[in-house]
């Protein structure tokens, strides 16, 4: 039978590829950087060049989807997941990068339908690694097939985190009290990308054995949930029930055992979700 999102899909990996043009090319230019929540949480107008490209694309060739973009939300757009087919778009993953040049930046798209994603590509578009995830069918790079690390002891693997865009002291008290039981375990070490959307890639690709953090939005990690699970991974609250893509918290695991074992270690905390109302103004 026809899959009924291949044109969809193929139109994601496309356009995640022409963003990735763009945003090669605005590397060569002075890249004027604003501020969103805090200080530290950058935007470019390139992430917002981006985002247009792509929702004005897809738009033009599949006007009744809805969107669920980054730089949309913090101009006011709603975020919120329907049943509807809906297109969950990080224009630039990794802005920080972006900003210093640091060789890891992402367009990350995902698709999902009923609440539940039925593709996911994440181009990294520096490195030209073209991910993508559809449904039941697998994940791959660049046309090969993702297979998660087999690694079952914590103690000869790596895990991937970072440390977000929150500087709230108590938040990043628990960022590095979680930090440090990780490391004691003792594993091998700690790494971070500086983009959620590649951190999932590396699961995925078997490098690092789990990606875990709390702060995340929906769209950086949407696309790169199906890229987990359909390379063999998990993927787990960060206490341990099923995800919530709009929790902002998120563990991705090369198996269960090492996803329960990075629970046992986490200090937990909830950022206000992805679809929480906006606060009343009296
Ligand atoms: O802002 P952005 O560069 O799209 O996305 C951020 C990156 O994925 C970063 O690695 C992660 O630590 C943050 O939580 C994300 O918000
Ligand atoms: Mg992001
Ligand atoms: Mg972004």
């Amino acid at each position: 039978m026809a899959d009924l999102w291949q044109d969809a899909m193929d139109h994601a990996v496309a356009i995640a590829r022409r963003a990735g043009e763009v945003v090669r090319e605005a590397l060569q230019d002075d890249r004027k950087v604003m501020t969103k929540s805090s200080s530290v949480d950058l935007v470019t107008q390139t992430d917002q060049k981006v985002e247009q490209l792509i929702i004005q694309s897809v738009k033009y060739k599949f006007p009744t989807h809805s969107f669920i973009g980054e730089e949309s939300v913090a101009a006011g757009e709603p975020c919120v997941l329907t049943d509807r087919p809906t297109w969950i778009i990080d224009p630039i993953d990794g802005t920080t990068n972006f900003v210093h040049a640091f060789p890891f930046v992402a367009i990350s798209i995902g698709f999902s339908v009923n609440k539940q994603i039925e593709f996911g590509v994440i181009y990294s578009c520096l490195e030209d690694k073209m991910y993508t995830a559809r449904r039941g069918k697998g994940a791959f790079c660049n046309g090969e097939p993702l297979q998660v690390s087999d690694r079952e002891d914590i103690k000869q693997s790596i895990i991937a985190t970072e440390f977000g865009s929150s500087r709230d002291p108590e938040a990043v008290e628990k960022i590095f009290s979680s930090l440090r039981n990780v490391l004691c375990i003792p594993v091998h070490g700690v790494r971070g990308a500086g983009t959620a959307a590649i951190n999932m890639c590396h699961v995925a690709s078997g490098c690092v054995e789990a990606y875990y953090e709390i702060g995340i939005h929906v769209w950086d990690v949407a696309a790169g949930s199906l890229v987990v699970s359909e390379a063999g991974g998990v993927l787990m609250d960060v206490e341990g029930g099923a995800v919530d893509l709009m929790s902002r918290r998120i563990v991705a695991a090369n198996s269960r055992t090492i996803a329960e074992r990075i629970v046992k270690q986490i200090d937990s905390f909830s950022p206000l979700r992805d679809d929480a109302p906006p606060p009343q103004t009296l």
